[in-house]
């Protein structure tokens, strides 16, 4: 199992875990605009990261961006492999048919 596939099923875990014992419980339990804003926010802070930080900054942002997703998704029991299945779907085309075909 991957890295995130195990974290996936950990965060599903924790969505009902007890909030004074998990981070994700608590962000399950201030609702999924906080859940969204702080994908938001990791995701400005990775950008901030890629044009003016270091890498290691920038491999931390990015871990916190993948953290926050795999917490939104899971709030919206969207599963990983149904994202990955998308990607696979993509696979085959490029990127310049794929952005004709949603225009
Ligand atoms: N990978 C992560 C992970 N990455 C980042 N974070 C947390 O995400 C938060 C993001 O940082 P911020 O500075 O934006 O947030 P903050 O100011 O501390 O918190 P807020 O009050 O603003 O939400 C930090 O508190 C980090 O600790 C994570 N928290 C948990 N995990 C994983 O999730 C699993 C379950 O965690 P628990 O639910 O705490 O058991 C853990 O075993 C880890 O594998």
């Amino acid at each position: 199992m991957d890295t995130l596939t195990r974290l996936e099923a950990t965060v599903r875990q924790r969505l009902s875990a007890d909030p004074s014992s998990s981070y994700v419980a608590q962000l399950n339990a201030r609702g999924l605009p906080v859940m969204a804003r702080k994908l938001g926010e990791e995701a400005v802070e990775t950008v901030i990261a890629a044009l003016s930080g270091s890498e290691e900054e920038l491999v931390g942002e990015a871990a916190d961006v993948l953290f926050h997703l795999t917490v939104l998704l899971a709030a919206k029991g969207v599963t990983l492999e149904r994202v990955m299945a998308e990607l696979e779907r993509r696979e085959g085309t490029s990127g310049l048919e794929e952005k004709a075909q949603r225009s």
